[in-house]
C-alpha cells in the first residue's frame, strides 16, 4: 500500500436501501420465494480522502429496510477508524464486528446483523482492491500466506482446521500460480446458468433461453423443482430434449421438502440424471442433508448447499458430515469475505467442491473474485466446478462481470466489482428513486410511504 494511504481515516459509512422489480417477470422464483423483488443493503465507506468502497448484501425485497438499520448501528464500529490499522489485523477487526459485546446478543453470527456485517466486510474489500489498485481476486492471490490467514477468524473452527494448517494448505496453493493465472487470464472460470430454470417461466420462455445460453456455448443448466412433481417430470423432460443428454443439469428445490419428502421425490427425478439436488431441505439441518445424501449416492445424485448457511460454523458441520459434495457459498452472506476465505480453506482439506451461489443482485460480480483466487492460489483446480450465472441487473454496476464462452472473464479493475451506477442509485433506491415513483403512480406497486 502506498504511504499516502497509511493513516487514512474512514469519514463515513452511508447504507441505502436498492430494489429492482424482477418480481413482475418471474425472474428469480422457486418454489419457496415465488415472487422476489432482487433488492440489496448498498454500503458506502468514505475515506478522508475521498476514496470511497461499496459492498452490499442481497435481499428478496422487503426486510432490506431492517438490514439497512442494523448496518447503521454497525457502522459506529466502522467510521473513526484508520483502514490500514483494520486491514493489518483483519481477523480481529471481524471479530470486532461480529462479536460486539452486546450486539451478539442478536445473532450471533446470523440473520439480519450477519447480512449487514457481510455488507460492510465486502466494502472494505472493494477499498482494499482499489487503495492498493488491484482486482480482488487478485490481492487475494498475491498475499503472503501469513497475511492470507490474518483476515480470518479461526474461532470454533480448530477441530477442524487450523491457522497451521490453513498456512501449509495456502503454501502449497502457491505452486504453479504464475502458470493458471495465465490460464485464468486467457481463458477465464467456467460458469452454469440458472437464467432457464425459474419455476415461474412459461416453456416458451424456458425454450428461448435454454437455446440463446446454449448458443452462448453453455453446457450446464440449473432448473427450480419442488412444487409440484408431475410440473417437475415434465420441465425436466422438455428441458433434457432442448439440452440433450451430454449436458450438465442440476436442480434446486429451495428448502421446500420434509427429508423423506426429498428421497422419494428426487427418486421419481432421478431418470433426467441431475448431478445434483441443491437445497432439498431446511438450511440448517447438517444431519438431515446427510440422510438425503446417503438414500440418493446410489442413483447418482449429489447434494449442493450453502447459498443460505448462516455461518462457518455451519459449513463445518454440513463438510465434516459429508452432507454436501457441492458446497455453494454466497458472497453476500456468512460475514463477508473473511468468513468465506476459511469455508474455502474447510473445503480444500475435506475434498469437497466449491461451486459458488450467485446471481441476484452483485452476486456474480463478487464471487468471481473468490473463485479465481481458489482456482490460482488455493485448489489449483476448476475440473467439475463451476460458478452460477445468472443474467440480471449487470447493468446497474460501473464494472458488471463479463461472459464469454460460459466462462466469467478475470476482472481487471481494481476492488470488488461491486460499484452501482449514478442511474441504478437515481432509478431504484426505494422507495424514492425514479422508477419506483412511477411504478406507484402507475398501481404497479404499493407505495410503502402511504
Ligand atoms: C430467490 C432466488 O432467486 C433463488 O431462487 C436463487 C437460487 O436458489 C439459486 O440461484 O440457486
Ligand atoms: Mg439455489
Amino acid at each position: 500500500m502506498s504511504n499516502t494511504s497509511e493513516n487514512l481515516k474512514i469519514v463515513s459509512l452511508d447504507v441505502k436501501d436498492m430494489r429492482f422489480p424482477t418480481s413482475l417477470h418471474a425472474d428469480g422464483s422457486d418454489a419457496m420465494h415465488t415472487d422476489p423483488d432482487y433488492s440489496c443493503a448498498y454500503v458506502i465507506i468514505r475515506l478522508q480522502n475521498g476514496l470511497e468502497g461499496y459492498g452490499l448484501t442481497f435481499t428478496l425485497g422487503r426486510g432490506t429496510e431492517i438490514v439497512v438499520e442494523a448496518i447503521r448501528t454497525l457502522s459506529s464500529i466502522v467510521v473513526g477508524k484508520v483502514v490500514t490499522d483494520i486491514y493489518k489485523e483483519f481477523g480481529a477487526f471481524w471479530r470486532s464486528l461480529t462479536s460486539e459485546s452486546q450486539l451478539r446478543w442478536i445473532g450471533p453470527e446470523k440473520g439480519v446483523t450477519h447480512l449487514a456485517t457481510a455488507a460492510i466486510i465486502n466494502a472494505l474489500w472493494d477499498l482494499w482492491g482499489r487503495l492498493v489498485k488491484k482486482p480482488v481476486w487478485q490481492l487475494l492471490a498475491d498475499m503472503e500466506p501469513e497475511q492470507l490467514v490474518s483476515c480470518i477468524d479461526f474461532r470454533y473452527l480448530s477441530n477442524v482446521i487450523t491457522k497451521e494448517e490453513a498456512l501449509e494448505l495456502l503454501k502449497k496453493g502457491r505452486e504453479g500460480r504464475e502458470e493458471r493465472m495465465n490460464v485464468l487470464l486467457q481463458k477465464g472460470y467456467p460458469c452454469y446458468t440458472t437464467q432457464a430454470g425459474w419455476l415461474g417461466y412459461s416453456n416458451d420462455k424456458i425454450r428461448e433461453l435454454a437455446n440463446k445460453f446454449l448458443n452462448a456455448g453453455f453446457t450446464a443448466f440449473k432448473l427450480k423443482v419442488g412444487k409440484n412433481l408431475q410440473d417437475d417430470i415434465q420441465r425436466l423432460e422438455f428441458v433434457r430434449n432442448i439440452i440433450g443428454w451430454d449436458r450438465t443439469l442440476m436442480v434446486d428445490a429451495n428448502q421446500v421438502w420434509e427429508v423423506q419428502e426429498a428421497i422419494d421425490w428426487m427418486k421419481h427425478l432421478a431418470k433426467f440424471k441431475p448431478l445434483w439436488i441443491e437445497e432439498p431441505t431446511s438450511p440448517d439441518d447438517v444431519l438431515g442433508h446427510a440422510e438425503i445424501a446417503r438414500a440418493l449416492k446410489p442413483l447418482g445424485i449429489s447434494i449442493a448447499s450453502g447459498e443460505m448457511c448462516c455461518n462457518r460454523v455451519l459449513f463445518k458441520q454440513f463438510l465434516q458430515a459429508d452432507a454436501i459434495q457441492y458446497c455453494q457459498i454466497d458472497s453476500a452472506r456468512i460475514g463477508g469475505v473473511n468468513e468465506i476465505l476459511s469455508v474455502y480453506l474447510m473445503a480444500k482439506k475435506l475434498g469437497v467442491k466449491v461451486c459458488p451461489h450467485a446471481g441476484g443482485v452483485g452476486l456474480c460480480e463478487m464471487v468471481q473474485h473468490l473463485q479465481m483466487w481458489d482456482f490460482v492460489a488455493l485448489s489449483g483446480t476448476s475440473e467439475g466446478k463451476w460458478v452460477e450465472y445468472v443474467d440480471q441487473q449487470h447493468e446497474q454496476f460501473v464494472y458488471p462481470t463479463v461472459i464469454e464462452n460460459a466462462h466469467y472473464l478475470a476482472p481487471r479493475a481494481p476492488g470488488y466489482n461491486t460499484e452501482l451506477t449514478k442511474e441504478a442509485l437515481e432509478n431504484y433506491v426505494y422507495p424514492q428513486g425514479k422508477e419506483w415513483e412511477s411504478m406507484f403512480a402507475k398501481g404497479i406497486f404499493t407505495d410503502p410511504r402511504k
